[in-house]
C-alpha cells in the first residue's frame, strides 16, 4: 500500500466518511462498509480530500513521464506531464484509440488537459482538485455538467473550461459505471478524449446486483470498454491491508483502557469488520488476498 492510500484511508476513517456497519449499496447489496464523500462537507475536509486527488494526479502523470522515458528515452523530456502543457499539444499526439501500437510506443507521454466532474458530487471534487493542483504548481482547467440543461443566460449543460484534449473524469466511487459512461458521452460529444478516471475508493466489486454477480468489475469494464485507466486513492485491497496492520500493531488505548484504532473503532471491532468485508468480497469482489 502506498503512503497516499494509507493516509487517505486513515483520514476517511477519522472523518467518518468511511464507515463500518450495514449499508445497502446502489446495486442492492448489503455491504459491511461504505464510503460517503458527501461527509467531507467543510473547507478543511474538502481541501484535504482534494489534496489527495491532486497528489494522485501528479503521481500518475509522473509515472507516465517515467514510463515514457524508459520507452522512448529523450522523447519523454517533451511530454505533457507538466504544468503548462496544453490541449493543443495533446491534440497533436498519436496515441489513443486511433493510434497503432507502433505509434503508441513512439508517441510522447501525455498527462491530462482538463478535469471533468460529473454532477453533482463530481462538481465539488473536480473544482477542489483543480485548486489543490494549482497550489502544488500544476494549473489545470476544470469543467462540470448540469444534470438539467439551462435554457436561459449562457444556456447549455456544461460549465467551466472547454472540454478539449485529454480529459480526466473525477468522481467519488464507481458502482455500476453509469456516471462514467455518461461522462464519456459528454466528453466525446464535445470532441475531446476521455483519458482516465480518478476516484476515491475502488471497491473492487463485480457488476450486477445482490443475486446476480457479473464476471467483470465495473472498474474493469471501464478499463476494457474505454481503454482508459481508473486511478483510485485507495482500493479494497488497501483497506483490508490497513485493517490487518492496525489490528496487529495497535498501540493506542482509549479512556477505558481498550485498544483503539482509526475512526474510534476498537481493534476488536476492526477485526470483526475485516472478516465481514473479506466475506463480502468473496461473494461480490474481484481478485484479492482476502
Ligand atoms: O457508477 P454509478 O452506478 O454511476 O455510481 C456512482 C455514481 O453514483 C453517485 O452519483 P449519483 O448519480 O447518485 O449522483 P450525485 O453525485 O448527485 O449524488 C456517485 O457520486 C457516482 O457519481
Ligand atoms: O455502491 C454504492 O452505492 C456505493 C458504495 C460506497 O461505498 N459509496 C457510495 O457512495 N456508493
Amino acid at each position: 500500500m502506498t503512503s497516499l492510500s494509507h493516509d487517505f484511508i486513515r483520514f476517511a476513517l477519522d472523518t467518518g466518511a468511511l464507515r463500518f456497519g450495514e449499508f445497502r449499496t446502489k446495486a442492492g447489496r448489503l455491504s459491511p462498509y461504505f464510503f460517503n464523500a458527501g461527509l467531507f462537507h467543510d473547507g478543511a475536509g474538502l481541501g484535504r480530500l482534494a489534496g489527495f486527488y491532486a497528489d494522485r494526479l501528479l503521481e500518475v502523470e509522473g509515472g507516465l513521464a517515467a514510463e515514457g522515458s524508459s520507452q522512448t528515452g529523450a522523447q519523454a523530456d517533451n511530454t505533457t506531464a507538466r504544468a503548462g502543457d496544453t490541449a493543443a499539444q495533446a491534440g497533436n499526439a498519436a496515441t489513443g484509440t486511433g493510434g497503432t501500437k507502433a505509434q503508441a510506443a513512439l508517441a510522447p507521454v501525455r498527462g491530462f488537459d482538463v478535469l471533468f466532474g460529473p454532477a453533482y458530487k463530481g462538481i465539488t471534487l473536480a473544482s477542489a482538485m483543480a485548486v489543490a493542483c494549482a497550489q502544488k504548481g500544476r494549473n489545470i482547467p476544470f469543467a462540470f455538467n448540469r444534470k438539467e440543461a439551462k435554457d436561459h443566460g449562457e444556456g447549455g449543460n456544461l460549465v467551466g473550461a472547454p472540454l478539449k484534449g485529454r480529459v480526466a473524469i473525477i468522481d467519488d466511487v464507481i458502482s455500476a459505471g453509469t456516471s462514467v459512461r455518461e461522462s464519456v458521452e459528454i466528453i466525446r460529444a464535445a470532441g475531446a478524449e476521455p483519458a482516465g478516471v480518478f476516484i476515491a475508493l475502488d471497491r473492487m466489486e463485480r457488476g450486477g446486483n445482490a443475486e446476480q454477480v457479473a464476471a467483470l468489475s465495473a472498474v474493469d469494464e471501464v478499463r476494457q470498454r474505454y481503454e482508459m485507466e481508473v486511478h483510485a486513492l485507495a482500493t479494497l485491497d488497501d483497506l483490508l491491508a490497513y485493517l490487518t496492520q492496525h489490528v496487529e500493531h495497535s498501540s493506542t488505548r482509549n479512556a477505558s483502557g481498550e485498544a483503539t484504532s482509526a475512526g474510534g473503532y476498537s481493534d476488536a471491532m476492526l477485526a470483526t469488520y475485516r472478516s465481514a468485508i473479506a466475506d463480502y468480497r468473496r461473494r461480490y469482489g474481484t481478485g484479492g488476498r482476502a
